[in-house]
């Protein structure tokens, strides 16, 4: 059974995804840490009949008392955006919100799994890699900026054009979380997808700009928390389903391409070299990243320009995120 520990349980996403892990029959613990209103949030939640106990911790005097013994760690703390704004203009509070958080896991619970939801995912999955090292309990394997949402909007966005396909749909998506760095690789998806250029463009835009159009629809209250949860329910799941059975998980993420050096030299080929971290697909394991999954076959010319377009967005991104814990270390 497992240990699963939600960092900013009392927000948008904190409170949807604690429900949803609250249904998960294999987790047995579920440690709800929030600065606010999470007493409230977590004694609802307990209510529910299901086996998993319900622990809630406020404040940060009792952050670590919420870290002991956790298998996940999962992060959905810090600001959202609001509309006119980018995922990058909201670097600077949610960077020092991860560097506290990822400190504290490197200090209580150094062999956890840990899934970063809060945004810039293309910046906060460094710093916290940088911030675990400095720690000295760095494993790449063990680190995922969550990503599935852009797998999960892929497929139901195909849906709203080809009523007739099936929502399991699987779509590779790569490169990092915002904008132009999402790139769906719609020429692998399973089964084929029959769309024209001009629907292969649109849907790959509309991939991409997904997020900004929930945060227009919220004016102003924010922005994708329910879809949001019901993606990050479905990685834990994912994950959690890998530790117990032989059968090939997959599921998108940002890693430390580091987790796999086999499967990266083939993301690198296609135009992401030099690059740390890469959103890919990922075989789950007890170990978290168990290795990269091999596309099979060729990405088309438009594909192709896409991955080398985020490649150069997202080495400027990391860079900065290294830079940060360099400068406030
Ligand atoms: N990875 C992805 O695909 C997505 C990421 N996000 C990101 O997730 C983050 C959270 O979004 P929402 O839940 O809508 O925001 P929200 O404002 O509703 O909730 C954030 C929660 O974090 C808590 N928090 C703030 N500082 C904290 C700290 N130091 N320690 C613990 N908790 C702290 C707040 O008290 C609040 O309860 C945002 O950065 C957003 O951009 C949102 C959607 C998709
Ligand atoms: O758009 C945002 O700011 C939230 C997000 O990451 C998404 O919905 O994909």
């Amino acid at each position: 059974m497992v240990s699963v520990a939600v960092l900013g349980a009392a927000g948008g996403i904190g409170q949807s995804l604690s429900l949803l892990l609250k249904l998960n029959q294999s987790i047995s613990r579920l440690a709800l840490y929030d600065i606010v209103a999470i007493p409230g949030v977590a004694t609802d939640i307990s209510h529910i009949n299901t086996n998993s106990t319900v622990e809630y911790y406020i404040g940060q005097a009792r952050l670590s008392a919420a870290l002991q013994d956790v298998d996940i760690v999962l992060i959905p703390a810090g600001i959202p955006r609001k509309p006119g704004m980018t995922r990058d203009d909201l670097f600077n509070i949610n960077a020092s919100i991860i560097r506290e958080l990822v400190e504290a896991v490197a200090d209580n619970c150094p062999s956890a799994l840990i899934a970063i939801i809060s945004n810039p995912v293309n910046f906060t999955v460094p710093i916290a890699a940088e911030i675990l090292k400095a720690r000295g309990v760095y494993n790449p394997q063990h680190l995922f900026g969550v990503t599935t949402l852009d797998a999960v909007r892929a497929a139901r966005f195909v849906r709203d054009i080809r009523p007739n396909m099936d929502t399991s749909v699987y779509i590779p998506v790569v490169g990092g979380h915002s904008g132009n760095t999402i790139v769906p690789l719609l020429s692998f998806a399973e089964p084929q997808l029959d769309l024209g250029q001009e629907e292969i463009e649109e849907l790959v835009h509309r991939i991409q700009y997904g997020g900004d159009e929930v945060v227009k629809a919220k004016s102003g209250a924010g922005s994708a928390t329910l879809s949001m949860a019901y993606a990050a329910a479905r990685f834990v799941k994912s994950l959690i389903q890998s530790f117990e059975t032989d059968l090939v998980i997959v599921e998108p993420a940002l890693v430390d391409l580091a987790a796999d050096p086999q499967g990266a030299r083939q993301i690198k080929s296609l135009g992401a070299d030099g690059l740390a971290f890469f959103a890919v697909p990922v075989v789950l394991g007890k170990m978290g990243v168990k290795r990269i999954e091999l596309l099979r076959g060729e990405p088309s010319v438009l594909e192709r320009k896409g991955i080398e377009i985020a490649a150069a967005a997202l080495k400027i991104s990391i860079d900065k995120g290294i830079s940060y814990v360099a400068k406030t270390s």
